[in-house]
């Protein structure tokens, strides 16, 4: 029906109605998440600690996230796919960056890339706009700095680390990103880098004023048995709907009321009496 959403699509959306983004690690995700009208598919590193079961994003490999980016795209979204590029794929050099994220396009057939940091990623973001590669920003909490931030905390809440988010903000919309996820940062200073910059805002924990909005799949849909971040909200029960249906699935297979007739396969009347003729009688007597 609709039309596959591109990169200069979500780019004019700065003006205009506001975007959604969700992430997805799987063609089921994938097929769920498109079929809502969601605007962006994050395959979000997040899948680190929702799929693989690690306390933080920094196990999940170059290899996997190829993986999972491919699975995604076999469902074909209208969604533009956006894929993170894991940690320590875009901190050696421009050189192998390029060709980091040029695998998340050709195996993964990623539409775009994301990756995490302010102006030490200059360099890279421009390597990957000069290889034709579209680049969204992330600033704010940036869940791979977590041994370096003491863990998942609140930024930009002083003076100085305000101004230098600004300045983060401006220097890579200015090298070319087409969005920027805000994570984990105070809902004014997200209203502030929204205004301060030509290409749209996506926030998670960073308030109202931003241009869209983003949540981890699991979070949204009430998946995430662990610890809810003050930003989630669980816009349905998932995890208690499933397990409900597994215990129906437990107690009729116990109770032998499944499966029924309807549900099994059967011969035709014939060849039945033919074959318990030949058979000798086994469990009689
Ligand atoms: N399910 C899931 N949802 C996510 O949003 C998410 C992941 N996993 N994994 C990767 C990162 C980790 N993220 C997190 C994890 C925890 C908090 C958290 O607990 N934050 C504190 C803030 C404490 C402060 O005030 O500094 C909170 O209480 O909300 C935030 C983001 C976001 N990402
Ligand atoms: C939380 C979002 C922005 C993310 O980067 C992820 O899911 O990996
Ligand atoms: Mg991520």
């Amino acid at each position: 029906m609709s039309e596959k959403i591109t990169v200069p699509m979500i780019r004019a959306r700065k003006q205009g109605p506001k975007i959604s983004m969700v992430t997805a690690y799987d063609a089921s995700m994938a097929q769920i998440v498109d079929r809502a009208g969601v605007d962006m598919i994050l395959v979000g590193d997040s899948v680190a600690t929702t799929v693989q079961g690690h306390e933080d994003t920094l196990s999940v490999t170059l290899d996997q996230m190829v993986y999972h980016a491919a699975a995604v795209n076999r469902a074909r979204p209208h969604c533009l796919v956006v894929v993170d590029l894991p940690w320590l794929s875009y901190h050696i050099s421009p050189e192998e960056t390029v060709r980091n994220a040029g695998r998340l396009v050709q195996e993964g057939h990623a539409d775009a890339v994301k990756l995490e940091g302010g102006r030490k990623r200059l360099s890279v973001i421009k390597a990957l706009v000069n290889a034709e590669i579209p680049v969204v920003g992330h600033l704010g909490l940036t869940p791979q700095s977590v041994l370096t931030m003491g863990g998942f905390r609140v930024q930009g809440r002083d003076l100085q680390a305000a101004k230098d988010l600004i300045a983060d903000a401006q220097a890579i919309a200015q090298a070319g990103v087409f969005a920027i996820v805000l994570e984990g940062i105070p809902d004014s200073l997200a209203a502030l880098i929204t205004q301060s910059v030509n290409v749209p805002t996506i926030g998670i924990g960073a308030g109202a004023q931003c241009d869209g909005q983003v949540l981890v799949y699991h979070d949204v849909l009430g998946l995430n048995l662990g610890h809810l971040a003050k930003f989630v909200r669980e816009f349905a029960q998932l995890a208690h709907t499933a397990t409900e249906a597994l215990q129906a699935f437990h107690q009729e297979v116990q109770a032998g009321s499944f499966p029924t007739d309807k549900e099994s396969y059967h011969f035709d009347k014939t060849v039945l009496q033919a074959l318990q003729q030949e058979q000798e009688p086994v469990l009689d007597e």
